[in-house]
């Protein structure tokens, strides 16, 4: 199986394309280290209907979300996906599984033939089944060895933890993993 993008010379930072969601911004501290260091459209995925403020409804409604398979609708447009050869797909983990609305994205755009990448912050827990998922719902796509590492709690009041001493920590191993699957060189 590869695990790795083919070729490094071939990346051009135009073709590459970085789309994450982050509610507490850990994932978005990944998102912008991969970005300062690889290049490429940096863009957050927002939804037409914003999750609610509060924790514990927010953990209700994608339980409710995960079961139905509702897929909650995007305001973030990607107007030309084509033009992108690498797409790097960042999320926490949610309930032990890829969030609603990452699914919504993979379920929205087609990545045939596109080399995928996914990072993913995570309560403690790990990655669930997000990164299987990603795979599932990318099946003509080269999906590479994902990146994980812990971010926040938002359950015991613990927001944005990657900054500071924890950032420069990330960046080096988000280099260290870059390297390993031939993103960088
Ligand atoms: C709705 C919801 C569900 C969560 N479920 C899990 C979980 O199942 N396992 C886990 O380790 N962390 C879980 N977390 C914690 C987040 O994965 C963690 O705080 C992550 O770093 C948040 O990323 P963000 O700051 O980019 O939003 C959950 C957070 C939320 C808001």
């Amino acid at each position: 199986e590869n695990v790795q993008v083919t070729d490094v010379a071939s990346i051009e930072p135009n073709k590459v394309l970085i789309v994450y969601l982050s509610r507490t911004n850990n994932t978005r501290a990944i998102a912008e280290i991969i970005h300062r260091n690889v290049g490429g459209k940096l863009v957050a995925l927002e939804l037409e209907k914003p999750y609610p403020e509060n924790y514990r409804a927010t953990v209700e409604q994608v339980v409710k979300e995960n079961e139905t398979g509702f897929l909650p609708p995007l305001k973030t447009k990607i107007d030309t996906i084509q033009q992108y050869d690498v797409v790097f797909v960042g999320f926490p983990t949610w309930g032990m599984q890829l969030p609603p609305p990452m699914k919504s994205f993979l379920h929205q755009y087609d990545l045939k033939g596109k080399t995928v990448i996914p990072f993913n912050t995570n309560g403690g827990y790990g990655i669930g089944s997000t990164f299987q998922t990603v795979k599932e719902l990318c099946p003509n796509s080269n999906v590479v060895e994902g990146f994980t590492m812990r971010g926040g709690s938002e359950r015991d009041g613990q927001l944005l933890v990657i900054e500071g001493g924890k950032a420069k920590e990330a960046e080096a191993n988000v280099v260290k993993w870059l390297r390993t699957i031939n993103v960088l060189k």
